[in-house]
């Protein structure tokens, strides 16, 4: 036997509440993409019927990517192979648009794709400015002012942040962002799908989303392009994707993507309001269940799918496992850093104390949420933070609290 089939049977039902991580393919993408996984395989390049029936089916997923983002044109949204690909495309593209310019201007809570560019182009010569944020992750907007300049060639901010959900006035940020002539651009992924965009109404320039966090496949994204922007691709070669990613384009995940827009377009309105009514019971229930815990980041400005919160003097990883014993899947801090024992930048960027920074859990909801999950994680978690406690340096029994000076006066 060449390869042995996953036996799915065996997996346990699964509380998932780690959407910002990914999402469950919706079946419905799944049955549109299938025949150009089988039948319809030709490449849309070729002139022949097999290749025009996947190119016009790509032209479709298109459109409705441009529907999502609200784009004026179509030929605004070029494929990608994930959103680090867009966001790569983007900043590189900009910086070599504009070689006269060599600063650029971020934040400090940006995703590792952004961060780790920067840090990248930092060593090779370019002035970042790295903007901070407050204690609810609010971004500092006198620093951004401050950096404007026109030595900036590009402006890169998130709009949500992918551990809290806090939201950033990229609108706003755009608009200085055009007064000093640097290009911007948002890193929506935490916001597509999730959160009204009207791309063809603001001064974004560029947009990086992808498609795994809004029920698409894993390893398809898109960059918005408005059209008149000064562009480098950084994939050069065949000219397809009219010569700004060059490469046989995974259609059967474009497809996909196309038909995972159009459903969120249409279910959007809907589901953040059904989602944040589902958050906020799990998010008061579990501070009422629960002492010593809070919500990270600004619950005023945020998407509704996310809450993110610290159970002080414990440990996240060890609530992680205890959940997952139990059938619950979130995350603490970001997939990305959870393979380190430091906690997450945007904790450390909001200045969240140690105590709790360490134990902060991320719980994100999708449109296959449901009430049961709610119960689940409200019914388990109390008991487990209580566990934990008890163990814990930090915690004393006897009071039912804890002190980060307790058996550890001097952390640093
Ligand atoms: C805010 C944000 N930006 C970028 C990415 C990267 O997306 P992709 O996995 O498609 O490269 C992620 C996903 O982890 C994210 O949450
Ligand atoms: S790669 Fe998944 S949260 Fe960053």
């Amino acid at each position: 036997m060449i390869y042995e089939a996953v036996n799915t049977e065996a997996l346990p039902k699964t509380v998932y509440l780690d959407n910002n991580a990914t999402t469950r393919i919706d079946p419905k993408v799944l049955e549109t993409m299938l025949p150009f996984l089988s039948d319809y395989y030709g490449n849309p390049s070729s002139i022949h019927q097999l290749g025009a029936t996947v190119g016009h089916a790509m032209a479709k997923a298109r459109e409705q990517v441009q529907m999502l983002l609200g784009a004026e044109h179509a030929t605004e949204v070029v494929f990608t192979s994930c959103a680090t690909e867009a966001t790569a495309t983007a900043i590189m593209s900009a910086v070599e648009a504009m070689p006269e310019r060599k600063e650029i201007i971020t934040s400090v809570v940006e995703h590792p794709a952004t961060l780790q560019l920067c840090q990248h182009l930092e060593r090779k010569g370019y002035k970042v400015h790295w903007i901070g944020v407050d204690n609810k992750g609010r971004l500092d907007i006198d620093a951004f002012r401050q950096a404007l300049s026109e030595q900036v060639a590009v402006v890169s901010i998130m709009w949500a942040n992918n551990e809290t959900g806090t939201l950033f006035p990229v609108e706003m940020l755009a608009k200085l962002a055009k007064s000093v002539g640097a290009q911007m651009h948002v890193d929506a992924v935490q916001v597509a799908g999730k959160y009204p965009i009207n791309v063809q109404h603001t001064d974004i320039d560029m947009m990086s989303i992808s498609g795994h966090k809004f029920h698409a496949p894993k390893g398809i994204g898109a960059l918005y392009l408005r059209r008149g922007t000064r562009f480098r691709p950084l994939l050069r070669g065949g000219h397809q994707e009219r010569g700004r990613r060059a490469g046989t384009e995974n259609a059967a995940s474009i497809i996909g993507l196309g038909m995972a827009a159009e459903i969120a377009y249409h279910v959007m309105a809907g589901e953040n309001a059904r989602q944040s009514m589902l958050r906020d019971r799990l998010e008061q229930g579990l501070l009422a269940r629960i002492p010593s815990c809070f919500v990270t980041g600004n619950p005023q400005q945020r998407v509704a799918n996310t809450t993110n919160i610290a159970f002080e003097y414990i440990e996240g990883e060890a609530l992680l496992l205890m959940l997952n014993q139990v059938g619950v899947a979130c995350s603490s801090g970001s997939a990305c850093t959870s393979g380190s024992l430091e906690p997450s930048h945007v904790m450390k960027a909001m200045n969240i104390p140690f105590t709790a920074a360490h134990g902060t859990l991320r719980f994100s909801l999708s449109r296959f949420t449901t009430d049961d999950d709610i119960d689940a994680v409200l019914n388990e978690l109390p008991a487990i933070v209580a566990r934990l406690r008890m163990l814990s340096p930090y915690w004393d029994n006897d009071t039912n609290t804890g002190s980060a000076e307790m058996f550890a006066p001097a952390y640093a």
